[in-house]
């Protein structure tokens, strides 16, 4: 079973005492980071200023807290390899060494403001010195997964035209066997202990590094990062997002989302390469002064997270150690969420948004969950269902799930497809930004996901979406997943197909036989119209490299389209 905790908050170690203390020294020196003035902008209640810079106007506030504290505080960033190799820094560290990863970019890595770099690179803290250098310089940050290949590389390369890449020795080679395509591409950078020919090497570079320089002034709609999509339904897009969108857009995720606090530490499990990184792993976090924990596993994997150095610090009881657990990017299934609490006695606080936008809604700390739904819209957004004239639809009734856009788009938008103007403009019906989702309301404003628009399928006349079939299939205990296509059908046109994953112990079991059990399973748990009138027992389903479930591959080899 796919797990699908990606961010959970740990209980501080610090005595309630402390806690308290600590609560109410933060809540003078809140005051010169304008926490309040940021919620307000958050809300889309107050102007979004005209300069803005996350490095200079928030790490280095937090930066100047801490060492007005007398108290020490905890951590921005806490690492460990899992062999015993362990780091930590505090805001002021983090700002000294961020401050030498600048001098390197504008100096021997010849880059200047504008310019973009791609960073591939693991659950390392370069990644974080990296990240904030690029603010500091306004280097643009296109960061990408270490799962990526030559091909993909390349990919990347050619469409954002970066001028600079760095990366580990793993992937060093496919970078150099693509390189002589990419034009653009001027300086490549390694991280790693020896050096390789026609690369600069990171530790030498940062070692001889001063460690003054001014962090730029960016102004709030300037060019930050960009982020590929996930390339779920196609190749994927370069969304590109700015010191406003990005810097100011999360304060409300990690406020309310997230629930963090400067006695809080925070381990988000998602890969550097996808937005929930950013979410979980800088704005949400260190809008907060929360701790980043960080564990450089190269792949997830459950057992090394429950046997993690952190759960064994903190506490050897999982459920005593955490105190909030959140989830985005894939639908959790009723099922999960029950088999989540029932093993750690919290809910999972499910959250839905895009790389374009952000968090759309979610299930905000003290909301009451309802399993299976996506919670309410999120702060600035107003969500609503519309259907394809852009009207809004009354409650229960299915249609496109979109954002209003009065007079100017929020803030917190992307500002475009990056080299395509005509995508940009395609996100737009009337008032409404289309997410490309179906779903539905209900009367308390909870939004419930049906699947992505193309995923819907329309059997004799009936509109079902995969998420409800294979929540109800995953119910069953030889299920371990599935996935839900349509299929054609001479009579309905097209019918529902799933294809299944079984639990290892059930596999010898006689196929027809469970086949038939699970669509009686599905009659039963849910409207019986939707029940998969095919079923195809697999070893795997095909994912994207973020772990979500290619239907449309699927799908595709259904109709014969490939
Ligand atoms: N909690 C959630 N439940 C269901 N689906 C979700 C949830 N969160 C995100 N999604 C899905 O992920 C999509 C956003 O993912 P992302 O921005 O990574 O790009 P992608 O749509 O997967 O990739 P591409 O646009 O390249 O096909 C949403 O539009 C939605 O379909």
């Amino acid at each position: 079973m796919k797990i699908l905790l990606e961010i959970q908050v740990l209980r501080s170690p610090w005595s309630i005492q402390t806690l308290y203390r600590l609560f109410h020294q933060c809540r003078k020196t809140f005051a010169p980071l304008n926490l309040s003035d940021y919620e307000a902008i958050g809300r889309c209640e107050q102007e979004v200023p005209e300069y803005f810079n996350f490095a200079g106007d928030v790490l280095d506030k937090w930066s100047q807290i801490e060492k007005e504290r007398k108290e020490p505080s905890n951590p921005a960033l806490w690492w460990i390899n899992g062999k015993g190799g362990e780091r930590k820094w505090s805001f002021e560290e983090l700002g000294f060494e961020s401050r030498k990863v600048a001098n390197v970019l504008s100096g021997p890595c010849g880059l200047q403001r504008g310019d973009r770099i791609i960073v591939i690179l693991p659950r390392i803290p370069e990644w974080w010195l990296l990240n904030t250098a690029c603010m500091r310089t306004g280097v643009v940050f296109i960061p990408g997964t270490t799962q990526l290949t030559a091909k993909d590389i390349c990919y990347r390369l050619l469409a954002s035209k970066a001028k600079c890449i760095v990366t580990i020795d793993e992937l060093a080679p496919a970078v150099d066997s693509v390189a002589s395509k990419c034009q653009f591409l001027k300086t490549k950078l390694i991280v790693s202990e020896s050096r390789r020919a026609e690369w600069l090497n990171f530790s030498d570079l940062f070692k001889a590094a001063s460690a003054v320089h001014n962090c730029v002034k960016t102004r709030s709609q300037d060019p930050m990062t960009i982020y590929f999509t996930s390339g779920t339904t196609g190749f994927p897009k370069m969304v590109e997002h700015s010191y406003g969108s990005f810097g100011l857009g999360f304060f409300i995720c990690g406020r309310y989302w997230m629930n963090l606090t400067p006695s809080d530490i925070v381990w988000n499990m998602s890969d550097t390469g996808w937005i929930k990184a950013a979410i979980g792993n800088v704005f949400g976090p260190w809008f907060q002064g929360t701790c980043v924990f960080v564990h450089a596993m190269p792949q997830f994997d459950p057992k090394v997270i429950l046997n993690s150095r952190i759960c064994a610090f903190l506490s050897s009881d999982i459920s005593n150690t955490l105190k909030h657990c959140l989830s985005g990017g894939e639908p959790v299934n009723p099922e999960v969420m029950e088999q989540w609490k029932s093993q750690t006695g919290l809910n999972i606080y499910e959250a839905y948004g895009q790389t374009e936008v952000g968090m759309i809604c979610g299930n905000m700390k003290g909301m009451k969950i309802k399993p299976g739904s996506l919670g309410k819209a999120a702060p600035p957004y107003d969500v609503q269902i519309i259907d394809e004239k852009g009207s809004v639809l009354p409650p229960g009734k299915e249609g496109d799930i979109a954002i209003k856009i009065d007079a100017k788009r929020p803030f917190t938008f992307f500002t475009r497809y990056v080299d395509d103007p005509v995508k940009t403009a395609s996100t737009i019906r009337g008032n409404f930004y289309i997410t490309g989702d179906r779903g539905s309301m209900d009367e308390d404003g909870y939004i419930w996901f049906m699947g992505r628009s193309d995923d819907v399928i329309i059997s004799s006349g009936y509109r079902i979406g995969p998420f409800e079939v294979e929540s109800a299939l995953i119910e069953h205990p030889a299920v371990v997943e599935s996935a839900v296509v349509s299929s054609p059908d001479p009579i309905r046109g097209e019918v529902v197909k799933a294809f299944v994953v079984l639990s290892p112990s059930l596999k010898t079991q006689d196929l027809k036989k469970l086949a038939c059990e699970l669509q009686d399973h599905v009659k039963k748990v849910t409207a019986p119209y939707k029940y998969p009138r095919k079923i195809e027992f697999v070893e795997q389903l095909p994912k994207t490299i973020t772990g979500k479930i290619r239907r449309s591959e699927l799908r595709n080899k259904e109709w014969g389209q490939i």
